[in-house]
């Protein structure tokens, strides 16, 4: 059975403009979703700023209702059976507050379990089993406040499972976490898998979702745009190459101009510090390059590589790379 069927999700915020005049207008957060996750699968929802990921998963953990279509968790129906959903699901969203700073994490983790109503002695064994499950072992008797945001962001973890859910909605764990917090709360993460929950985890950033997830839902705009294993996705780019021109300050009609020209695929620009880098996916591999300075004419070029296409750029070609 899948832990979690979403079928055609869609949901629209309301808002008003204006002092003198308001207006109402309508924002489609998300359009259209649909997809199945399996019982202990790692899921990713990937998308941009803005794509609905966050809507989407408040829809899955009944604090938002739909304005259309349906989704079941453990073949409940979130709307209709929302409170029989709730004790079955843990969630954390990504930057939460709502733990007490003055207390210790294993205060914490003792406060929430008697509030969700977990007896005495589950929470005994249950509290040292998630310690160790987020890292924390050793730690539990230092107060929050000394805790580091990725130590904060992992106790979230393990007081979202405190009730024992099933099916876990992690959304952006490891956002605004410096690289070693990320990469001790993936750590977390997988170990999460190996306990067999299911997991839906909503993430920017394509390498994560790489190195977590079995299959990675692409969502863009509100809608899904690709829906495969990670390797899966990086074959639909193996065609192409991506040629790495760094520049200093590219005007977007030249972005324009090369986007146009019919050996390129995509474009897209990173900034990075004082440079920009501008990926061009194509076929022609560095071949391309001789055209494409010549389109750069009276532009400060610096460094023009060629490499292979990573999953990074499957995902910025299904979200279209130049206009992020
Ligand atoms: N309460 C709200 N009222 C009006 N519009 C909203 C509200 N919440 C979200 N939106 C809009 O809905 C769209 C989807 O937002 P959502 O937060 O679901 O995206 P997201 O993929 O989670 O983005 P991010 O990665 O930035 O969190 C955006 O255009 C956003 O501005």
């Amino acid at each position: 059975m899948d832990a979690i069927t979403v079928n055609h999700l869609r949901r629209l915020y309301k808002s008003t403009d204006g002092i003198i005049k308001r207006t109402t207008k309508e924002v489609v957060a998300v359009e259209d979703v649909s997809f199945e996750i399996r019982q202990g699968e790692l899921f990713g929802l990937l998308g941009p700023n803005g794509a609905g990921k966050t809507t989407s998963v408040k829809m899955l953990t009944t604090l938002l209702i739909p304005s259309g279509g349906s989704a079941t968790i453990l073949g409940l129906d979130v709307v209709k059976d929302a409170n029989k959903v709730r004790p079955r699901i843990g969630f954390i969203f990504g930057g939460e507050r709502g733990l007490y700073w003055r207390l210790s994490g294993l205060d914490n983790l003792r406060y929430f379990a008697s509030l969700y109503y977990v007896d005495e002695a589950t929470s005994k064994k249950r509290i040292p089993e998630l310690l160790e499950i987020v890292g924390l072992k050793g730690r539990e008797r230092e107060k929050v406040e000394g805790y580091s945001r990725g130590m904060r962001q992992r106790l979230h973890i393990a007081r979202a499972l405190l009730h024992d859910p099933e099916v876990l909605f992690l959304d952006e764990p490891t956002m605004g976490l410096d690289p070693v917090g990320a990469r001790e709360l993936r750590t977390t993460v997988k170990n999460l898998q190996s306990a067999n929950k299911t997991i839906l985890l909503t993430t920017h950033y394509m390498f994560e979702a790489d190195a977590l997830c079995q299959r990675i839902a692409v969502i863009n705009k509100g809608k899904i745009v690709a829906l495969d294993t990670p390797e899966k996705l990086k074959e639909n780019v193996q065609d192409l190459s991506v040629v790495e021109v760094e520049l200093y300050g590219i005007p977007q009609e030249v972005i324009e101009r090369i986007k146009a020209l019919d050996f390129v695929v995509e474009v897209s620009i990173e900034n990075r510090d004082q440079r920009q880098v501008m990926q061009v996916h194509t076929p022609k591999g560095p071949e391309a390059i001789p055209v494409l300075v010549e389109h750069l004419n009276g532009l400060r070029i610096g460094r023009i590589i060629t490499r292979e296409p990573t999953l990074e750029d499957a995902y910025v070609r299904l979200v279209g790379g130049a206009e992020q």
